[in-house]
């Protein structure tokens, strides 16, 4: 996968003549008198889909737990760090490309399980999946998408694709292997599970509009189970009748299958392990004897998230917990960030403090409420764009740990 930013000969050389960045297309267009269709404002994205969408959709993708402490911890533990530029650095734009599980990614930059998106946009993960494809970020599928494991594989195309797993419970296991295989098969090349969810939280926006995606009488957020041959031959099983003719239970079972609401156990990692041929990821470990437990029991990487305070309230700031996560365990295994992440400084500091990859959130759900596909890649063109930009001036020459590391931030609240 090449850069869209500039050609990997020019990336260090001072010699080379202007390369291509988003900034200088849309100053160019701008001079055609074309000016851009959204904003750069990388905050106003949020109250634009606020005026667009429904109270309830709306409600759904901006909601947090509780008094929405953690989600406030995350966004304001970036402000306690600051970047500190060095000068007379000999180099251009940066090298965004980072490594991970021996493979190179363009960037540093991956798009967070979502699910439902139908509810924000018609095309929903097929739009998303496409954008992705198109700006050479990858794509993490959520099991609680509304479209299924092939379609989305699909429209990505040649495009890098993960799958993350909400996980059933192991008396569900046949589910459990056909949902890996059928990802397997359609191209995805990383399993992330996610721990911190095995019911979801305590939502008042959600609550407030007596709203569950999955519950509603167009039941988004389904189709994998739907589309899934175990899952149809149990119900059948157990039902007497097809899934079409009874959605209702059929959806409510599947929500109830992949949100159980009762934890596994470290030992049942090994179980994933069996079944899927190919690097695994644990998302939302905050602590590190659990970093170490992930360690102990051989998995690829984990992504430090707290789901974006979306699942506990009164929790600590994801990117707090990055820095002894990243000492304890970072070369021990690859360390992926969310939660909190608005704008390519952000991307700057948890890269310094850690993380190889950058899991971006809501900001691309709501640019794909905004515009569908062309509204998920402008927030991808912003952001890394708004990165690259970042590093140059502040003397950074890659985003590998040799350049881009602690020694390039400063507490501001010492
Ligand atoms: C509307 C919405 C749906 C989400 N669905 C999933 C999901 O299906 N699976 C998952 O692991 N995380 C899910 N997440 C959490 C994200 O993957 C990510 O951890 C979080 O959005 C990061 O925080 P941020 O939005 O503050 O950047 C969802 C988040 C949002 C906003
Ligand atoms: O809302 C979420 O955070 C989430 O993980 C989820 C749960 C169910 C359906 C879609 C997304």
């Amino acid at each position: 996968m090449s850069s869209q930013y500039h050609s990997k000969s020019d990336s260090n050389s001072v010699a080379s003549p202007t390369p291509y960045t988003y900034e200088n297309e849309v100053y160019q267009a701008g001079l055609k008198g074309q000016k851009p269709s959204l904003t750069f404002n990388c905050l106003e994205w949020e109250k634009l889909a606020k005026d667009k969408l429904s109270a309830e959709a709306y409600g759904y993708v901006w909601g947090s737990a509780g008094i929405r402490d953690t989600d406030d911890n995350n966004k304001k533990a970036f402000k306690k760090w600051g970047i500190v530029p060095s000068r007379l650095v000999e180099s251009g734009l940066p090298d965004l490309k980072t490594s991970l599980f021996g493979e190179t990614y363009d960037y540093p930059i991956a798009l967070a399980p979502v699910g439902v998106q139908r509810i924000f946009h018609l095309d929903g993960e097929t739009a998303t999946a496409k954008a992705a494809q198109q700006e050479h970020v990858t794509y993490i599928l959520s099991t609680a998408s509304a479209s299924s494991i092939e379609d989305v594989a699909e429209a990505n195309g040649n495009g890098c694709r993960w799958f993350q797993l909400y996980w059933p419970l192991n008396e569900n296991n046949d589910i459990t292997v056909s949902l890996l295989s059928r990802a397997k098969s359609a191209g995805y090349k990383v399993l992330v599970v996610t721990l911190d969810t095995y019911i979801l939280g305590w939502r008042p926006s959600d609550l407030d509009n007596g709203y569950s995606p999955f519950l509603r009488p167009d039941n988004i957020g389904v189709e994998m189970g739907f589309s899934d041959p175990v899952y149809r031959r149990k119900f059948q099983e157990k039902h007497g009748k097809a899934i079409e003719e009874d959605i209702g239970t059929a959806a409510a079972e599947w929500a109830h299958t992949i949100f159980p609401g009762i934890s596994h156990g470290w030992e049942d990692i090994k179980f994933l392990q069996d079944h899927w041929d190919g690097p695994i990821v644990l998302k939302g470990i905050q602590t590190v004897a659990d970093a170490e437990k992930a360690v102990e029991y051989g998995v690829q990487g984990i992504v430090v998230s707290n789901h974006g305070g979306r699942q506990q309230d009164g929790g600590i700031a994801s990117l707090d917990v990055l820095p002894e996560i990243a000492d304890a365990v970072g070369d021990k295994l690859e360390i992926i960030f969310d939660s909190g992440v608005r704008c390519g400084a952000d991307i700057v500091k948890a890269l310094a403090l850690g993380a190889k990859m950058v899991l971006i959130g809501r900001p691309y759900v709501y640019g794909l409420a905004l515009q569908g596909e062309a509204g998920v890649r402008h927030v991808l063109k912003s952001l890394l764009g708004d990165l690259d930009l970042n590093l140059h001036l502040s003397g950074i020459s890659s985003v590998s740990p040799r350049h881009l590391n602690r020694s390039v931030l400063r507490r501001t609240d010492s």
